[in-house]
């Protein structure tokens, strides 16, 4: 795993009468990782990315995929074998989900027929229904358009997955969803991906390794986001990772001293509501047949069910836990399993002890 699968060496790039796009970057890319380039608007990101597969085409320097210059490869054959994910998904707008899905395979000489069969197991990949295929790129949302841009730069099954902000035009709850699918596809297809972000939440989420660029073309830092975030190299990336990195950091901190509480239930079936008799006047978690939580009913009043907040699930980080307690209207975080059924839940206090302790552990040990 500690392979290298992309490297820079002394790379510098500079458009024509510019100051440099990317400046003297020389940094090496673990195979099958998720590095995330970031940084402010117009800093070389997607420069340095596109010079992977050669749509730009360095100043000076050296690149390697593989162990292999770049150069040595012709570029149009160096693009098909990566896969590449844009901001506008950049499908073919006549062309059906399908067909697009299979663009490259068939560049490659795949038969239509086989292309196609793939582009449907594809479509199950990413989480897209079957009957979609059949659809043209105008008829379907921000994020299934960008799901379809995912599936194409798969269809080929290239070991690197080059991405240019591609989810940064869909809203922020698709762009959370489209971000954890990103990752539960990358535990079992273990790519080589690289990522283009101006957004450092994103990057923290998404990254194995994290490259903050600063303007003029400079790595600033390549770090693990934990590092990033708790260690920020100078005043460029503590400025650019921003006043909440104490929170952000949080994210990276267990939560296996959390204690789950019991919560009095109120089961909302098809017959009616039961209460629990054990709530004696707080507040109660409403749920459905199946223990999944549907809301709160607030103590001693009867204005019905109250949205909850985000949900916790034991394993995730203390950030998780905090945010569960601090959005929920009764200040008790749910916490749920894989399934989704109610655990029970944490309180806010005692996450809070929780973070406090894991500072001064993190302290002591500097
Ligand atoms: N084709 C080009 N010709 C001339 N200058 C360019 C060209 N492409 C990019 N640049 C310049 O190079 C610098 C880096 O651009 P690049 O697109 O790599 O930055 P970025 O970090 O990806 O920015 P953004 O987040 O805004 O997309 C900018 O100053 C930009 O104006």
């Amino acid at each position: 795993m500690d392979q290298a699968m992309i490297e820079f060496q002394n790379v510098t790039k500079q458009y024509q009468g510019g100051q440099p796009a990317v400046d003297g970057l020389t940094m090496s890319i673990r195979k099958g990782s998720v590095t995330v380039f970031v940084g402010p608007s117009g800093c070389g990101k997607t420069t340095s990315l596109r010079m992977i597969n050669r749509m730009v085409e360095p100043s000076s320097g050296v690149i390697t995929v593989g162990g292999k210059d770049v150069t040595s490869v012709p570029a149009a054959e160096l693009r098909r074998s990566m896969g590449y994910v844009m901001q506008s998904a950049g499908l073919l707008p006549h062309r059906s989900v399908l067909d697009n899905i299979a663009t490259v395979p068939r560049l490659n000489g795949v038969s239509k027929a086989d292309a196609r069969k793939r582009a449907e197991e594809l479509l199950d990949v990413v989480g897209l229904a079957r009957p979609l295929g059949r659809r043209y790129p105008a008829q379907l949302s921000g994020g299934q358009q960008q799901r379809v841009g995912v599936a194409r730069a798969l269809a080929a099954d290239p070991p690197v997955l080059l991405m240019d902000e591609p989810f940064s035009a869909v809203d922020p709850v698709v762009r959370e969803e489209l971000q954890q699918e990103l990752l539960r596809l990358q535990k079992d297809l273990a790519k080589t991906i690289v990522f283009v972000t101006h957004d450092i939440d994103e990057a923290t989420v998404l990254g194995d390794m994290v490259a903050v660029f600063a303007v003029g073309g400079k790595l600033a830092q390549y770090a693990t986001p934990e590092e990033i975030l708790r260690a920020p190299a100078n005043d460029f990336v503590a400025s650019f990772v921003g006043r909440d990195r104490g929170f952000r950091h949080l994210g990276f901190t267990a939560s296996d001293g959390v204690t789950i509480h019991q919560v009095p239930t109120i089961v909302r079936a098809a017959s009616g509501y039961e209460s629990d008799p054990a709530a004696a006047g707080g507040w109660q978690l409403v749920v459905d047949a199946d223990m999944r939580p549907l809301g709160w009913a607030a103590p001693g009043t009867d204005t019905g069910l109250i949205p909850g907040g985000s949900l916790f699930r034991p394993g995730e980080s203390l950030r998780r836990a905090l945010d569960a307690a601090l959005s929920s209207p009764s200040g008790l975080g749910v916490a749920v399993d894989d399934a989704g059924k109610v655990l029970g839940v944490v309180r806010g206090g005692e996450v809070l002890a929780l973070i406090e302790e894991a500072r001064q552990v993190r302290q002591a040990a500097l």
